[in-house]
């Protein structure tokens, strides 16, 4: 019979007694998946059986553990009790919640105290309180590679697995005997000789090859899959959105995510009671709470524009603006705050930026919204813009990523006039999903920076666009932890750089 190297070695190895895949792999120093296969090889030419066993033990857990080491609650609660008793308001005073809540119950199931009515109190009196099955069974596990007998212990090990002080675990193991006929191949000898696996030029060179066998492979037989590290979904989509971007001359900007409301909100031309600004809204930060610096003329500026406007012709909001809330510190509910960053610097036009940073938002999750999402952020200053600019440029930066049916809508933001909502077209559902909010800068959002031209500017969210390009249904198969492994493992290469 035509055996190959791994399988004469394996043959060799085994014998009439079963011996499981990772000793023979030790005693071979072959793989243990190289045993395996060699094995299943052997199985299939009738000359080894390979069967699986699952073996499953008990361990105990981390509270398991510490129980084993300090006792059960109910036996530390108990070797303290006096012998006239305590009360229960004492017992509460005396030891920590968690210990009391548990240890009460069993106190009263093992009958370890009496817990007796006085003066509306109740006082545990401590009853005599031998070592319990249960305390037993702990201490027996808590020695590593206990494998004695449990068979007694059907009760207490259920009672532990009910308090999670241990859990059951399995182990996978495959095992190997040789059969009658591989017996008879064996005794009438097998030949190792070494098998050349993967022919090398250093080898033809030489001519080291010539008169050696060579291993056979059979190209059919399923192998285990190999995962190397690789990119996320969306990392990827993100380089291929940054990409475009820059082919289309934008420069990228970059900003905290962590922001004074000055930057999130006041410079835009938020009123300081917009509901936006809640706490239902926006995160908070608890430490620091206050940014330690702003820069006083914009200061000045936007504190007399929310006013009465300025000297922008607008009436601004009419209200005394506060620079304490101002400096307070929230993760930033968009990236708009970068572009108010960057217009402190790049004041004159032209101008193209943009970011794919994240942001967050106190939004109920669905199958659209996370708390966190990347933002496409862009804008554009230059002299005589409008909206036809805005829409010319997303028709272009969809086209480019590869997305040709979009739907335009009017909107409202406070800090833009005329505002653009982007819609695109969800190959799957076919349902309209919004995809980004746009518009052009308005005065009182300009003035403070002494601005005098249009500025063109638009949020859009990353995983929306990947959902219509990919035809995902669910922004949580996307971003966050609730993404299968196996999903981003095999899911096909979108944009290499
Ligand atoms: N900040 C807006 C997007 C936007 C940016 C710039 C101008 C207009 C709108 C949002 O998060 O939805």
């Amino acid at each position: 019979m035509d055996l190959s190297y791994n399988e004469k070695i394996v043959l060799k190895a085994i014998g009439e007694k079963e011996i499981n895949a990772v000793e023979l792999a030790d005693m071979t120093g072959l793989k243990v998946e190289t045993v395996v296969h060699a094995a299943s090889i052997l199985a299939e030419k009738g000359l080894a059986d390979l069967k699986e066993e699952v073996k499953s033990w008990f361990e105990l857990t981390w509270e398991g553990k510490k129980y084993a080491v300090e006792g059960l609650p109910e036996r530390v609660i108990h070797d303290k009790l006096p012998a006239e008793g305590m009360s229960l308001n004492d017992v509460k005073k005396e030891f920590p919640p968690q210990l009391v809540n548990i240890a009460i119950g069993w106190l009263r199931q093992k009958s370890w105290a009496k817990f007796e009515k006085k003066d509306g109190d109740t006082i545990l009196i401590p009853l005599d309180a031998p070592q319990s099955k249960d305390e037993k069974l702990l201490e027996c596990l808590s020695h590593e590679k206990f494998d004695g007998d449990l068979s007694e212990y059907k009760k207490e090990l259920k009672d532990l697995l009910k308090r999670n002080l241990i859990e059951e675990k399995e182990k996978k193991e495959r095992i190997i005997v040789i059969t009658s006929e591989g017996l008879k191949l064996k005794e009438a000898g097998i030949e190792i000789t070494e098998e050349i696996g993967q022919l090398t030029p250093e080898m033809i060179m030489t001519g080291a090859y010539a008169g050696k066998s060579f291993r056979k492979f059979d190209v059919d037989k399923p192998v285990q899959m190999e995962y190397g590290g690789r990119k996320h979904i969306l990392r990827m989509g993100m380089d291929k959105v940054k990409r475009t971007l820059i082919e289309m001359g934008f420069k990228e900007m970059e900003g905290p995510m962590v922001d004074a409301e000055f930057y999130v909100n006041d410079l835009l031309f938020m009123p300081q009671d917009h509901p936006a600004r809640t706490h239902w809204d926006q995160f908070n930060l608890k430490f620091p709470q206050y940014i330690n610096y702003l820069p006083e003329d914009l200061i000045k500026k936007v504190a007399q524009i929310h006013l009465d406007g300025g000297d922008t012709g607008s009436l601004g909001w009419n209200y005394q603006w506060d620079e304490m809330i101002a400096k307070k510190l929230v993760l930033r509910g968009h990236t708009t705050s970068v572009t108010a960053r960057y217009l402190a610097k790049y004041k004159t036009p032209p101008q193209k930026f943009f970011s794919v940073e994240k942001v967050f938002r106190n939004d109920t999750i669905d199958a659209t919204h996370l708390l966190e999402f990347f933002q496409i952020e862009g804008w554009i200053m230059d002299h005589n813009l409008n909206i036809k600019e805005l829409m010319g440029t997303f028709k272009e930066f969809y086209a480019r990523m590869g997305i040709t049916v979009l739907k335009f809508k009017p909107t409202y933001n406070p800090y833009t006039e005329p505002s653009l909502e982007i819609y695109g077209r969800h190959p799957r559902t076919n349902r309209w999903i919004e995809v980004g909010n746009s518009g052009m800068f308005r005065e009182e959002m300009l003035a403070p920076y002494g601005i005098d031209c249009d500025v063109v500017a638009w949020g859009l969210a990353l995983e929306r666009l990947m959902m219509i390009l990919y035809g995902y249904e669910d922004i949580r198969d996307l971003h966050g932890p609730l993404c299968d492994i196996n999903f981003l493992r095999s899911v096909p290469v979108i944009w290499r750089q």
